[in-house]
Parts: structure tokens; sequence; C-alpha cells
């Protein structure tokens, strides 16, 4: 785990990468992939003074190479989503009044009441789940409220868990950010207020009309509203940089500040993702973004807040059975070879004469399901297929999984849709043939390292603009086109109708 900076200049080329590695930037907090793993195995946490340092390291490693400061017209960022970082009373006057004769993690060091932030990788807040979704009737009641229903580290069952095994520190609280609202904070010299898109990930956001719902912030802790603070459209300007950086590192004081947003938000805008769109990283685990325009929140995958315009929605799936799980039947059906999995699909027909798989091997998150289940063109389940069949099965299964998925959560397939693929497997076409089939929909490959820091490089620039209704694809447009890798084949088209 790293913080990233990247700079793009007016005609989106990027100048300027640099990046700070906890674990070895910083051997000092002793984090293992720049967290602590707690004995319960179930509590995941990350040293908030890290966060603060890493910031004043890459300050400074950007600094002695020469980094001209003064030209940035403006700044956003993005962290990972979920995790809260809680700022001590008292804690306001010190960050609006930095000496820049200090370093911030100076500074900072007396601010935070909670010194060890929870993250995205906790999963310690079952109880609170249980409480959250009883108390708003049940999790598809919680899910048409904030998008998703109560996951265990979404922000208010975190909170929840502060309040109630350590009243007295939650009490000492100031004021709660996300982990991105509170890196905008550290560069506003001032307390950032949380943007709709990271907010909808906290189970307390109303999606609708991107206010706080009472029920659910009275269900995790009293006086939660004034600790929260307002929240803004991801694309707002929320002021200019703080003095502390114009005398230390020579910015100008017009550099505004954007507001920070999560890193799959952020990815989004840096794929460059438009309405109808797709955007699929097929890593380890895969991954879908969805633009929807009318959501339908389910008990599965989440929904929140467009990043790019606050009139749409984002869609968000995953699924943990990915290449691991391709890479299981690549042994077990074409010798380990890509090669020999990809003529496999070439040499069987779209929609595999009937025969139909799903394959999980770990628990599937969407849908919670485990364990090889094959069926046959009259819908029964056999024991096995022939290689060929299997590994068709496989990856149209694989591909329905998420249309359908897509589709519950109000997902729908547009006549310009086109899917944008990334990650490992993106670089096999046979795959991506599938995937065209089975959406029906061309699917192009785009260079996505960085996506999310490049995204928000994006935002800073449509940050300025926002206000004039210039939509981010128009700011955009000069950066490299996505590549059209494959478009469905006639046949897919009766398959999919
Ligand atoms: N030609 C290929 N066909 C299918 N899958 C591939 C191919 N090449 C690499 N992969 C898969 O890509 C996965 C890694 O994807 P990557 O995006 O690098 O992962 P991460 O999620 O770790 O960033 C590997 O698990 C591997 O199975
Ligand atoms: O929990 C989620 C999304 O719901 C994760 O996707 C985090 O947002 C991941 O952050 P990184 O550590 O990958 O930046």
């Amino acid at each position: 785990m790293k913080l990233k900076v990247t700079a793009v200049d007016e005609q989106l080329r990027v100048t300027y990468e640099e990046n700070v590695h906890f674990d070895t930037d910083l051997p000092e907090f002793r984090t293992q992939g720049g967290v602590y793993v707690h004995s319960d195995r179930l509590t995941v946490t990350s040293p908030v003074l890290m966060w603060v340092k890493a910031l004043d390291v890459i300050l400074e490693k950007m600094k002695s190479s020469g980094f001209n400061f003064a030209q940035v017209k403006a700044l956003s960022g993005a962290g990972q989503q979920h995790g809260s970082v809680y700022w001590k009373e008292g804690a306001h006057h010190i960050l609006k009044n930095l000496s820049p004769d200090l370093p911030l993690h100076q500074s900072l060091k007396a601010c935070f009441s909670v010194s060890d932030s929870p993250i995205w990788m906790d999963s310690s807040t079952a109880s609170q789940c249980f409480s959250l979704e009883k108390t708003v009737g049940g999790a598809q009641q919680l899910a048409n409220i904030t998008g998703s229903r109560a996951y265990e580290r979404f922000t208010g069952n975190q909170i929840a868990k502060i309040y109630s095994q350590n009243p007295e520190v939650y009490i000492q609280t100031e004021r709660i950010t996300l982990v991105s609202s509170f890196a905008a904070s550290l560069f506003l010299g001032d307390y950032a207020p949380i943007d709709y898109s990271d907010g909808s990930g906290m189970n307390l956001l109303q999606i609708c009309d991107k206010r706080w719902s009472m029920t659910c912030l009275n269900a995790c802790a009293p006086g939660l509203e004034e600790k929260l603070g307002h929240t803004v459209p991801s694309s707002s300007v929320l002021g200019s940089i703080a003095p502390y950086y114009i005398q230390r590192y020579g910015f100008s004081p017009d550099c505004k500040v954007v507001a920070f947003t999560g890193d799959n938000p952020a990815s989004l805008a840096g794929m460059r993702l438009e309405e109808g769109d797709i955007a699929i990283s097929l890593g380890t685990s895969d991954t879908l973004f969805l633009w929807i325009q009318e959501p339908m929140p389910a008990t599965e995958g989440h929904i929140l807040c467009n990043p790019v315009d606050s009139r749409a929605y984002m869609a968000l799936l995953c699924f943990k059975n990915g290449s691991l799980m391709r890479e299981r039947i690549r042994d077990d059906c074409a010798s380990g070879s890509w090669d020999e999995f990809s003529k496999a699909l070439t040499s069987t027909v779209t929609g595999n004469n009937g025969n139909l798989g799903f394959y999980f091997d770990v628990m599937e998150i969407t849908p919670e399901a485990v364990g090889i289940h094959r069926f046959n063109k009259d819908n029964k389940k056999v024991p096995d297929f022939p290689k060929e069949v299997e590994i068709r099965a496989l990856i149209e299964g694989q591909f329905m999984a998420k249309r359908i998925h897509a589709e519950k959560l109000g997902y729908k397939i547009m006549p310009k849709t086109r899917i944008l693929a990334t990650g490992g497997a993106s670089h096999n076409k046979e795959i991506l043939q599938v995937l065209a089939d089975v959406f029906n929909t061309p699917v192009y490959t785009i260079d996505t390292a960085n996506s999310a820091c490049l995204g928000c490089a994006y935002r800073a620039i449509h940050g300025l603009v926002a206000e004039t209704s210039v939509s981010l694809a128009d700011v955009v447009k000069l950066a490299p086109a996505p590549r059209l890798v494959v478009t469905p084949a006639a046949e897919a088209d009766e398959m999919t109708s």
C-alpha cells in the first residue's frame, strides 16, 4: 500500500509521478501491507500518523526533485473507501494554524482521538451490522436508503463499534472524516466535508437526496451529525490551499482544493466512464463499476452516488472467484496453458449448447455461494463436462453472473454502451470475446495503471469548471482513447435477446 501522486499538464499528459511505500519508506510504523491485523484476525487498522507522515515524505521528495508547486492550479485526491479518522477536541485549532517550520506529523501528533484508524479490511462489526439492519427494518430497507445492506467495513458500523466500546473516546472526538476527507483536510488546513460518492460507503447517507439518514446516524451513535459535518457534490471546490503549503513548498495562493473521494469512484473518473459504460477489472478478483441512471439497490453489490455527475449513480460489484478460479480450470483442463484455454473457447460455440456452470472454489461475495455447479441443456445437474465445454461454461457463467447482478442493480445496456476491460485477464482476447457476446457490447481495453490517481488529476481540472455545467467527459477529451479489441459476434445478439 502506497501514497501516490500524479501531476498532469493542460494537455492531460502525465508530467510527474511519485509514491511513498508505507512498509518500506516508513518502517518505524511496522505495518505489513500498510496495515495492522489484530489478534482477533477481524480487526484491521492503519496508524493515522503514518498517513500524515507519508504526506510529509512525498512533498519533500517532490521538493528535492525540483517539482514546481507554483504551477499547480488545482489538486484533488482519493482514499481507500470506508476507513475513518477521529479528530480530537482542539484539533481544528491546530489544523488551522500549522507552522510552516514543522512537518505535518509533528504539528498533528496529538490531534487524533483514535490513533489506529479502522480501514476497509476490517470485519469486526457483525453485531453493529445486525443491529443497524434491525433498526431500519431489514437488509433490503437499509440498501434502499443507503445503497448497500450493512457491511462490516462500512463507516457507520465502525463508528458504532468505537462508541459502544470506548464511549469516552467518542465523546472526545470533535470531527470524524473518511480517509479521503481527512487527506483533503490536511491540504485545506480546515475540516473538509465528505463528498457524496465516498459518503455512500458508510451505511449512513441517503443516496437519493444526499442527506444523512437520521435513523441510521442515531442507530450508530449519539450526536453523530455534528461530528460528520455536511456533505458536498464530489466536484466541489472546497477552498484554496492552506498557507502552510504556500510558505513551505511554494504553492500558489490560488491553488484550489477540489473535494477528495473514494478510490473506486476516483478510478471511474480515471477510466473516463460515461453514461451506460461498464468498467471491468479482471485481476486476482473481478470488480465491476457501472454508470447507472436509475439505481435499484439490492442486498448484493453497492450503489454509490456518481463522483462525476451528481444526478447519476455508480454500482460496484466484487467477485472473489476471478483469475484464481480461471487458473484452476486452466490447470485442470488446458495443461496450464492460456493458449490452450483460449483454443477451447474458439472451438466451442456461443451458448455452449446449453451447458452452463457456476464455479466458486472459495466462498463468493456476489452471490454468497460456494462449490462447482454444472447444468446440461435439460437443466439437469451433471458431475462433469468435457474439457472444452468446462472452459466455456466457466467463462460464460462468470460473465452471465456479472450481467445478471448488474441488471438487478438497475443497470441497462444502451446502444452506446462500452465495456472497458483491465487487469491480467484483459490480455486474453478470447476471454474478452465471450464478455462481448454475453453483454452484446463491444469491449475496449484501457491502460489503467494508477487509474484512481489519474482520476483525481482529471477531477481537479474538472472541479475548476464543474459549476458552469461542463462535464468531466468534455474536460478529458484529449486523453488517450480506449482501444477497441472485440465486438459481439452476430449470434450473440440472438442469445441475449
Ligand atoms: N493471458 C491470460 N489469460 C487469462 N488470464 C491471465 C492472462 N495473463 C494473466 N492472467 C491473470 O491475471 C491475473 C493477474 O491480474 P492483475 O490485474 O495483474 O492482478 P492484481 O489483481 O493482483 O492487480 C493472474 O491471476 C492471471 O491468472
Ligand atoms: O472496500 C472497498 C470497496 O468497497 C475497497 O475497494 C477499498 O476501497 C480498497 O481500497 P484499496 O486498498 O484497494 O485502495
